[in-house]
């Protein structure tokens, strides 16, 4: 009856709300058999009310009991509807958040390698709307436990009239049933297939509201390009609703039409059997009201069934979503800790594509890493520079060959221990919608209070000097989205990265061409600095500027996802190869008359 998904669900649903399940199952039955109720006292009530009319001297208290049982009746279904609407909201709130919470801590951590995977972005998609979904296979089981026992009250009350009835009223609501049932199921296929697309609309409009897009859109006359784009995609999906929709609602004049007819037919019979019966006015209104009754509880039946299809889909991507994990990890425990001190990180074979398949991005790597060492990374764009770095600190697992951190695979190092130990700036570093001091915090959130390190860790990053500058100096809100919020030029915000970094106590610090807003000299002097700062770690740098790799022990030439060359500025020279080549090409840069002092003194002060 149920599906994997729907009884994970149901368990879930049983562990945290018991009190809830019991008091369901109570009221669908209450409601279940209030119809027989209702229509029992109606129809005795019009039969009581007719016969005080017509009889003389005729008792008034059977009207007056049944109206009381009426009153009765209406205020147990009000008190059950009403208890069970607000126990209802209650559930579903306290459950809609622990499932919110649920994806956000999935999508949070889930390997980083699924971000590259539209299959995975469709499912988190689907799945960020309302959590309290997890209720649905419960609450529809209740609520057809409910509808079956209404039918069966409404049944019982027709058959004990006459048997025709039922096959009346039963024959009148199946094709209802059907056609409703078909269209939840198409609607269903139709939300599903139309995921990717509303995504991509979604993904339009996003760049012609967010702040960070708003320049480059106007300065190249895009809004017309992607508002073109938003609406071809937002109409497609719209066109494919609009359509199914329409059938739907042409299937339903078709359908009223042959309830209509059915109407004819069952007044016929009612007719008949008051001229073979001695049927009462109340058996006569009443049993009009039990067909409807009967109908209404077979359209709400097919009603939810076609929810169901739906629900299911919701179901089956939360749990998937829960389920998505490194397929390259599955083998391993990861209960060990990250060395400290390190002594070697060695890349043994490393091979790497990105997820998806596609060619290797980095092929047969093989390096080592010593303590203290300082790595500076160079080679032409898409050669794997980046790729590299993020295999080497696991955010990536490698698909051939292993990464040891002091003789330890790193799939085996628990990702609390490891992280702990890496800091890094990437190209796209994050600027945070926080404070300054919050922003360098950001590189340590345990020691977020420390404001005597935060402050240190500014002033070797440079961020101390502009900071006085600040309305509220380390407690100024930056970017411009919220309140009070000051903005930053490039290179400041690179230097609120560099901070961060700084401020985190990790033994490996790793720099991905953060300095790019930086002038060459700059950039040459900030990573002598930051070789000094650096001192007892490991400092790998990336950088397009040769002269800045030149303060390295030891310097990586990529070249398509391969290590060209490797070895320390003097013996690149003198190989005459691929550094040699990049050095040369940018040897002019360097022979500026600014002397590098001033560029310290810029940086520093
Ligand atoms: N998430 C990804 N999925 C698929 N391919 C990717 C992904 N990220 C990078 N690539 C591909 O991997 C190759 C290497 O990219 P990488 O970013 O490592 O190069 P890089 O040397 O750091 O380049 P740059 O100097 O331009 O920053 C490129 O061809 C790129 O297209």
């Amino acid at each position: 009856m149920f599906n994997i998904y729907q009884w994970n669900a149901i368990k879930y649903v049983w562990s945290r709300s018991k009190g809830w399940l019991f008091a369901s199952i109570l009221f669908s039955i209450i409601n279940g058999f209030l119809p027989f109720a209702n229509l029992w006292v109606a129809m005795s009530l019009i039969d009581a009310v007719a016969n005080y009319f017509q009889a003389q001297n005729a008792d008034p208290v059977p009207v007056f009991l049944l109206l009381a049982g009426q009153f009765i009746l209406s205020l147990v279904s009000s008190l059950c509807s009403h208890i069970k609407q607000y126990m209802d909201s209650r559930v579903e709130a306290k459950l809609g958040y622990e499932v919110q919470q649920t994806i956000l801590k999935k999508t949070a951590s889930v390997p980083i390698l699924y971000y590259d995977s539209p299959d995975f972005h469709n499912h988190v998609n689907r799945v960020s709307g309302d959590g309290a979904r997890l209720l649905a296979p419960l609450r529809t089981f209740f609520s057809l436990v409910e509808m079956v026992l209404s039918m069966g009250s409404y049944l019982t009350f027709l058959i004990v009239i006459h048997w025709s009835l039922v096959v009346v009223s039963l024959l009148t609501a199946i094709p209802i049933f059907l056609i409703q049932t078909k269209y939840g199921k198409k609607r269903y296929y139709l939300l599903k297939q139309q995921t990717p697309v509303a995504r991509e609309a979604g993904y339009y409009s996003s760049l012609l509201k967010d702040r960070d897009t708003a320049k480059e859109i106007r300065l190249f006359n895009l809004e017309s390009f992607f508002l073109q784009k938003w609406a071809m995609k937002h109409l497609q999906s719209m066109k494919e609703t609009l359509l199914l929709e329409r059938r739907q609602h042409t299937a339903n004049i078709g359908l009223d039409a042959l309830t209509g007819l059915f109407y004819v037919g069952i007044a016929t019979v009612i007719i008949w059997l008051a001229s073979q019966t001695r049927l009462s006015v109340g058996g006569f209104i009443s049993i009009v009201q039990a067909i409807q009754g009967a109908q209404g509880v077979l359209s709400r039946i097919s009603g939810l069934l076609a929810s169901t299809y739906e629900e299911n889909l919701y179901l089956k991507d939360y749990y998937t979503l829960l389920a998505f994990e490194d397929p390259e990890l599955k083998d391993y425990k990861r209960d060990k800790e990250c060395p400290n001190p390190i002594q070697q990180i060695i890349l043994e074979d490393v091979s790497f594509r990105y997820y998806g398949g596609g060619e290797e991005i980095l092929k047969n790597i093989h390096l080592k890493i010593s303590a203290n060492q300082k790595i500076a990374i160079v080679g032409e764009n898409g050669s794997g520079k980046t790729t590299l770095i993020k295999c080497l600190i696991g955010l990536y697992s490698v698909t051939k060959g292993r990464v040891l951190i002091d003789g330890i695979n790193i799939n085996e190092i628990t990702k609390q221990s490891l992280n702990q130990q890496i800091a890094v700036i990437f190209q796209d570093f994050v600027r945070y919608l926080l404070n300054v001091s919050e922003n360098i915090g950001v590189g340590d959130a345990e020691r977020m209070t420390h404001r005597d390190e935060i402050v240190q860790a500014a002033r070797q990053s440079g961020v101390d000097r502009f900071v006085r500058q600040l309305p509220q100096g380390y407690d100024t809100q930056l970017g411009r989205t919220f309140a009070d919020g000051e903005d930053l030029s490039g290179g400041q915000w690179q230097r609120v990265a560099l901070g961060r970094a700084l401020f985190r106590n990790s033994q490996i610090v790793i720099l991905d061409e953060p300095t790019a807003a930086l002038d060459p000299i700059a950039e040459m002097e900030l990573f002598k600095q930051f070789q000094k700062l650096a001192e007892n770690k490991i400092a790998i740098f990336i950088s397009h500027r040769m002269a800045a790799a030149k303060v390295a022990d030891q310097i990586i030439v990529m070249k398509e996802g391969q290590i060209a060359e490797m070895g320390t500025h003097e013996e690149l020279m003198e190989l005459e190869q691929e550094y040699y080549r990049m050095y040369q090409s940018q040897a002019q840069w360097y022979t500026s008359d600014e002397s590098s002092e001033k560029a310290v003194a810029a940086w520093t002060n």
